[in-house]
This record gives structure tokens, C-alpha cells and sequence, in this order.
């Protein structure tokens, strides 16, 4: 080695101790303020508790919101807005868990979408609950085995889902969040299976249907078999040669399977919408949306009606879905979005002018946007 050479690494090396202290050092002030942090946390569960003792609400989405937008707007990098937000909402769930753990249902079983999608709206201290049906989630939370529970409700290739839209019109529950999640599609199968060898293949109907170009062009004479959820389609394919399943990476980990083909759906920004669903209503975060179940009476003009107050008052409609009513053949259901809240004054209008015209106007929920 060149005398230079041995200079150079030797700087290199000294620099590296140095910024290592550096690293260890501002370390110690992290730690130091995150326990700041959760004992602030710890005094507002006290307040909380002493203001109300039989319905203290722990979980605030409008405020954990405000707290990531916050972040992301006041983020001077290097690091992704994205990613900083995500390490707050660590912080912000080991605190919650700290100040009232909370339980939270969702579609399951384990390694379902719906799973990674609890984990990444709640953080890693949730206690999340795998329940095997939509409506069963609905129940939990209106019973109060748990607090929240979490639903899909649209796909951006499959559309909406429509058994939880159904079990809205009929429950009493509050919409309280939304989260977004990219979706990836894998093809896995236990290891005594080889590729060409695989006769059927299991997933979510929604998934298989994601996935259709892709499996017509690589997998054709393969039986697909809907089943009730990609992780049950996991578990199945465990015990079972020459089949394979379509699923998320969770569930390859879950049921120890190889994947054998990385992201097989057949649009690259596939992704889906959850609701996070409630008891109590939630306040302004600044940056809300609001969902309704609207019942028209079956006339000339109930669509014109219905969308004539968003106009009249500026209210931004986001998505518009008609179901049948569930109670009377050929009469519809609405289900709207919109950007506001309800405390809001064109919000306000906008329903009371709905009110005079349609038979029934349910407020499903007034929540804050999705953040991460
Ligand atoms: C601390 C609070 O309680 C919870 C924890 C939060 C946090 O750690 O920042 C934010 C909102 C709540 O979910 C609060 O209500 O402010």
C-alpha cells in the first residue's frame, strides 16, 4: 500500500470515529426527547381520564393528521417527507399504546392486505384482531370488543367493495379514517412445488381479477379458485403440491412460502382504500373528508337533485356509487365523498338542502385525509 493510500484511509478512518460520536451523541438527545414526548403523552391520557373517567377517547385521528402533516411540511430532508412521516407515526402509536392500548379489528386472517394496512395507519404497538368477514368487523367495533376496526372499500383496478358499502347502509358505525395502500401481487407456493408443474392457484377473487392479463399470459391452463381471502389462500397452498397462490408479501413470510413470481398484478400503481371505522365522530383536522349514504325517492330528476347543492354551496364531490337499496327492487343508494367536515358552513348547507329533497341522508363519517 502507497504511503498516500495509508494517509487517506487513515483520515478516512478518523473521520468515521468522529461522525460516529456525532451519530451516538445526538442519539442520547433523541432518546432524551422521545421520553419527553411520551410523558406528555402519559399526561394527556390523565387529563383525559380525569375529565371524562367512562369515555375518555385515547385516539384522536384528527390530531395524530395534524401531527404528520406538520412533520412533513416542517421536514428539511435529506430524508423523504414520506419517511419522516412514517418514523413519527412510530412514535406516535408507542405513545398511544403507552397512554391506552388500543384493539383493532380487521379483515383476516393474518397476512391479509387489510393487515399491512392496519399496521400502517395505527404503527407497529396496535393490537390488531383478525376477524374472517366484513360484517364480522362492523359487529366487533359496534359491540365494543374493540375500539376501531378496518375495512377495504375500493381498489383502483377492481372498484368498490361493494359487501362493505352494503354493511354501511345498515350499521351504525362512524367512518374515522382512511388509509391508502400500494398494492403488490406475488406468486408463492411451498417448495416441493416447481413452476411448471402448478395446476391451480388460489387468491382473493378481487386479487385473481387484478392479476387476469398477467395469469391469461403466463399461467392459462392453471384452475383459479376464489377463495375467501389471499391469506387463506396462503395457508392453503402450505399443505398442498402443485398449487400456488396469489398474495402479499406478508403472507409468503406468515405461511413460509417461496415466491415465485414478484409483482404479477397487472397494474403498476395498484393500489387500495381502507376506512378505519368507529363509535364516536371525529373532529376537524383541517384537511377532512366526508361520506354519506343518500336514499333518493325514485323520480325525473333525483340524480340532477342530488348533485345540484355540491354545485349551488362549492362543495368537491370525490366519488359518487350507486347500490341497489336493499330494500325495494330497482330503488338506489347513493354513496358520496366529499372534501369537509361537517362543523364546516358549506358543509352544513349542502345537507340541509340533501335533507329537503332525498329520504334518507346518513352521515357515515366526517375523518381527516389520508396522510402516509
Ligand atoms: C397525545 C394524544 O393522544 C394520542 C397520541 C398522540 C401523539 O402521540 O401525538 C396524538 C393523538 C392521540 O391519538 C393527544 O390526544 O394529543
Amino acid at each position: 500500500m502507497s504511503d498516500q493510500k495509508k494517509t487517506t484511509d487513515a483520515k478516512d478512518e478518523s473521520e468515521l470515529l468522529g461522525l460516529r460520536d456525532e451519530i451516538d451523541r445526538i442519539d442520547g438527545d433523541i432518546l432524551q426527547l422521545i421520553s419527553q414526548r411520551a410523558k406528555c403523552a402519559e399526561r394527556v391520557a390523565e387529563v383525559k381520564l380525569k375529565a371524562d373517567p367512562e369515555h375518555a377517547v385515547f385516539y384522536r385521528p384528527e390530531r395524530e393528521a395534524q401531527v404528520l402533516n406538520r412533520i412533513m411540511a416542517a421536514n428539511p430532508g435529506p430524508l423523504a417527507n414520506e419517511d419522516m412521516a412514517r418514523l413519527f407515526r412510530e412514535i406516535m402509536s408507542a405513545c398511544l399504546a403507552h397512554e391506552k392500548p388500543i384493539e383493532v379489528a380487521y379483515l383476516g386472517p393474518e397476512g391479509t392486505f387489510t393487515q399491512q394496512a392496519t399496521k400502517k395507519h395505527f404503527g407497529q404497538w396496535v393490537k390488531s384482531r383478525p376477524m374472517p368477514a366484513i360484517d364480522e368487523v362492523f359487529r366487533e367495533v359496534e359491540a365494543g370488543a374493540v375500539q376501531y376496526g378496518v375495512v377495504p372499500i375500493e381498489n383502483s383496478t377492481e372498484g368498490v367493495v361493494n359487501h362493505t358499502l352494503d354493511t354501511f347502509i345498515t350499521s351504525n358505525i362512524h367512518i374515522c379514517g382512511e388509509v391508502e395502500l400500494r398494492i403488490h401481487q406475488h406468486l408463492m407456493a411451498g417448495p416441493n412445488t416447481k413452476r411448471d408443474k402448478i395446476t391451480r392457484i388460489y387468491s382473493h377473487q378481487q386479487s385473481l381479477a387484478q392479476c387476469r392479463k398477467w395469469l391469461d399470459a403466463h399461467m392459462p391452463h392453471a384452475e383459479r379458485i376464489a377463495v375467501n381471502s389471499n391469506a387463506e389462500a396462503a395457508k392453503r397452498v402450505q399443505g398442498e403440491w402443485n398449487s400456488a397462490a396469489i398474495a402479499g408479501e406478508l403472507a409468503s413470510e406468515l405461511y413460509d412460502l417461496d415466491i415465485i413470481e414478484s409483482n404479477v398484478e397487472d397494474s403498476p400503481d395498484n393500489s387500495t382504500r381502507f376506512l378505519i371505522i368507529g363509535r364516536e365522530e371525529v373532529g376537524p383536522s383541517g384537511d377532512d373528508k366526508t361520506s354519506l349514504v343518500v336514499s333518493m325517492r325514485n323520480e325525473p330528476g333525483a340524480l340532477y337533485n342530488l348533485l345540484k347543492p355540491f354545485k349551488e354551496f362549492g362543495v368537491d364531490m370525490t366519488r359518487l356509487e350507486s347500490r341497489p337499496s336493499l330494500t325495494g327492487n330497482w330503488t338506489y343508494v347513493f354513496f358520496i365523498d366529499f372534501v369537509g367536515h361537517t362543523s364546516e358552513e358549506n358543509v352544513q348547507k349542502t345537507l340541509a338542502s340533501l335533507k329537503q329533497t332525498a329520504a334518507d341522508v346518513k352521515v357515515l363519517g366526517s375523518y381527516p385525509k389520508g396522510v402516509i
